[in-house]
């Protein structure tokens, strides 16, 4: 079993991230975590901190000389910004009789110190501060923010290296909506076009629609609005039956709604094209199979369409899977959105720091990184192993002894036109 867990705030000195149950021999560097802490940046629509704040990453734990040991995997990703913050943030009281920070005129920096009382509607301000009894926001809006995601990305890139050493799984994120564009249906990124995907401005695939999404973000920046969206996570290469139909908390479909879910702003998820599938007719719902090959004691199938997204039954089916995430638009608004303030009991305007215009495209990395974290639990679940040489045995065994095997869909992928993907409305034949 693969266990994480993230501590740290926003303003602290630092994210601390732990990944227990990866078995020895994955390779992986502190540069390798850069890289994709440095993906997490990416996008247009970030607030002025993405330009401030450096990831100083560090590994503490687990890996030696390039490789996970088995133990734990430990990391540190220091907060630049830490030397603005020492004092607000302090662990311990500011002297030893327990005098508060919060103490009016202590700190030359008392703007900073200052408490927040105007809960942000759609933060986690107010039900934060009802349920932790909190007068001041700040220790809320701190454990709250979108900065842990730096800690998750982290690990999931231990996770997606683990995948890839095992099976050549290759996960990709890309953006299929902001605001009120959205990149015409049918298009995926293939495998090998990450790098292609990240150059983009806003991470889409199709250059006109980006125009348009990028077009979006001024204007929502212009009004002082915010903006959400959606994304979508595709996986290449992964075997039929990682997850399980036989209970509830076992389906990978549920795995992996929970790990989206659990990422700030995700208010919606879909598996391949799910709410479209509601709207359609069983005849033009899911993916129909055929032979392509083998013998009657090892039969070679593919589904004709993608429509279900690689999961049925709650396993996957070894097709190209997908997920989407809806993001609700940032609720910190320089035009601040009507509240209380707590403190008076008086209407107020909600507390408008800096902050992002839009994190979709950041969005689709964190993504990729609970989809790749999940998904090396559920290899782990199938396959286990104490190495990435015994997994990978594991894994060929059950593939050459599978009485049924999935066609390659990745390679046929790679044969199609590299842009389109064929099957995203009702009905029509795979392109290859
Ligand atoms: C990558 C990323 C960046 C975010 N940036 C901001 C931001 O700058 N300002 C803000 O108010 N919310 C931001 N959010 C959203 C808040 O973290 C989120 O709305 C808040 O934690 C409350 O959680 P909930 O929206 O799931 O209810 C961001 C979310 C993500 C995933
Ligand atoms: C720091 C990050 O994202 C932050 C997520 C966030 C929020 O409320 O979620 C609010 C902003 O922080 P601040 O209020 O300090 O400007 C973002 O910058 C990050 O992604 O590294």
């Amino acid at each position: 079993m693969l266990r994480w867990l993230t501590a740290g705030e926003s303003h602290g000195p630092a994210l601390t991230a732990v990944l227990e149950g990866m078995p020895a021999g994955v390779e992986i560097s502190t540069k390798d975590l850069a890289d994709a802490l440095a993906r997490r940046r990416l996008g247009k629509g970030r607030g002025a901190r993405m330009l401030l704040e450096r990831d100083q990453v560090e590994i503490n734990g687990g890996v030696r000389h390039g490789r996970t040991m088995g133990g734990p995997v430990a990391v540190r990703i220091a907060n630049t910004e830490w030397s603005k913050w020492s004092e607000v943030m302090a662990p311990d009281p500011a002297d030893e009789t327990g005098r508060s920070y919060d103490e009016p005129g202590r700190f030359p920096d008392r703007g900073r110190a200052a408490s927040l009382t105007r809960p942000r509607p759609g933060h986690a301000d107010l039900a934060g501060m009802q349920k932790y009894d909190f007068e001041d926001i700040r220790p809320v809006l701190e454990r709250a923010s979108a900065r842990e995601t730096a800690a998750r990305v982290s690990l999931g890139e231990v996770a997606r290296a683990f995948l890839t050493q095992v099976l050549d799984v290759e996960v990709i994120s890309h953006v299929v909506r902001i605001g009120s564009v959205a990149l015409p249906d049918g298009l995926v990124p293939v495998r090998g076009s990450r790098d292609a995907v990240d150059a983009d401005p806003v991470r889409c695939l199709d250059p006109a629609t980006s125009a348009a999404m990028d077009q979006e973000i001024d204007d929502a920046h212009a009004d002082a609005d915010t903006l959400g969206g959606v994304v979508e996570v595709v996986v290449y290469g992964l075997p039929p039956g990682l997850g399980s139909h036989v209970h509830w908390d076992r389906r990978l479909d549920s795995r992996l709604a929970a790990s989206m879910m659990g990422i700030q702003a995700i208010k919606g998820v879909e598996v391949g094209d799910g709410f479209t599938t509601a709207a359609r007719r069983g005849s033009v719902a899911h993916d129909e199979i055929e032979g392509v090959g083998g013998t009657p004691g090892r039969l070679e199938v593919r589904r004709i369409t993608e429509r279900t997204g690689g999961i049925e039954g709650g396993m996957t089916t070894g097709e190209v899977l997908r997920v989407r995430a809806a993001m609700k638009p940032i609720s910190t608004l320089s035009r601040a959105l009507s509240t209380v303030d707590v403190r008076t009991g008086e209407a107020a305007k909600a507390i408008a720091q800096r902050s992002d215009v839009c994190a979709v495209p950041a969005t689709g990395v964190v993504a990729e990184a609970m989809v790749a974290l999940v998904l090396a639990d559920a290899v782990l679940e199938k396959f286990g192993g104490d190495s990435v040489g015994e997994t990978r045995r594991n894994v060929q065994a059950y593939l050459a002894a599978a009485r049924v095997v999935t066609a390659d869909s990745s390679a046929r992928s790679d044969d199609a036109d590299p842009s389109p993907r064929t099957d995203a409305q009702p009905g029509p034949e795979r392109s290859s």
